[in-house]
């Protein structure tokens, strides 16, 4: 099925110049975006066989605002300096994709049940009745498709993500390991990743002592 509503422009950030491209997928109806910088075609035959590609779920708390409690705003901050580091590059910003597809009130729902019952990322949705992962990949293959892009090098650290892509007709020439820091905002929810998603996380350690809680020192009682 073909994108419908596309459009195209320069979007310089401070990082460079990028090509914003905005676009309307016709079945889960959501606007997504994607960020290209340098000429992907030639990454594409290079060398690498595989433009370097991250498929970057929403996460409005993380991405914006900076939380926490996951690593999202960290890995949409990484990504885009490898990409600009290798010289070319796509993220591929999904809409729809907030809080692993259930939404952003319902993440919210889980985080209550994280905070007030120490249930995990996965266990709080599986209370609320609601499923741990629904996100689609379609749209991000369709976007990929319409910029000429078959063959990819996958940032991130979800084997499930190759597989989903891949079952769009996408090739992943690779996976490329996306780590961020581990500290104790979020270590509960990267060691859940890691032991019940089955995250590829090997800087995860399992002595909880070593890691630092990052807003010490800005925020009164933060340490508790
Ligand atoms: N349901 C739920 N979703 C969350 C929670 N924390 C973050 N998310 C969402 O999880 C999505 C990111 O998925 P992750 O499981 O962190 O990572 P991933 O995208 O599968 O894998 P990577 O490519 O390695 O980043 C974002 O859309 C976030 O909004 C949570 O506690 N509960
Ligand atoms: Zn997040």
């Amino acid at each position: 099925m073909q994108l419908t509503e596309v459009a195209e422009s320069g979007l310089t950030t401070r990082r460079g110049p990028f090509r914003a491209i905005a676009f309307r997928d016709p079945v889960d109806r959501h606007e997504h975006l994607a960020l290209v910088f340098g000429d992907t075609a030639l990454a594409e035959t290079g060398a690498r066989h595989g433009v370097l590609v991250r498929t970057h779920s929403e996460c409005m708390t993380g991405d914006i605002f900076g939380a926490l409690r996951c690593e999202c705003g960290e890995q949409l901050n990484t990504a885009l300096d490898m990409i600009v580091r290798e010289g070319a590059g796509v993220l591929v910003y999904l809409r729809g994709h907030e809080g692993r597809g259930i939404g952003l009130v319902a993440k919210i729902r889980t985080h209550i049940l994280q905070d007030e019952q120490g249930l995990d990322t996965i266990d709080s949705a599986t209370a609320l009745g609601l499923p741990v992962d629904v996100r689609d990949y379609g749209p991000a293959a369709r976007v990929l498709r319409h910029l000429g892009i078959g063959s990819v090098r996958l940032m991130s650290n979800n084997p499930d993500k190759v597989t989903a892509l891949e079952s769009y007709g996408i090739t992943v020439a690779a996976r490329v390991p996306i780590l961020a820091p581990a500290h104790a905002g979020n270590l509960a929810y990267l060691t859940a990743k890691r032991d019940r998603l089955g995250h590829d996380l090997p800087h995860l350690t399992y002595d909880d002592a070593a890691y630092e809680n990052p807003a010490c020192g800005n925020v009164e009682g933060a340490c508790g």
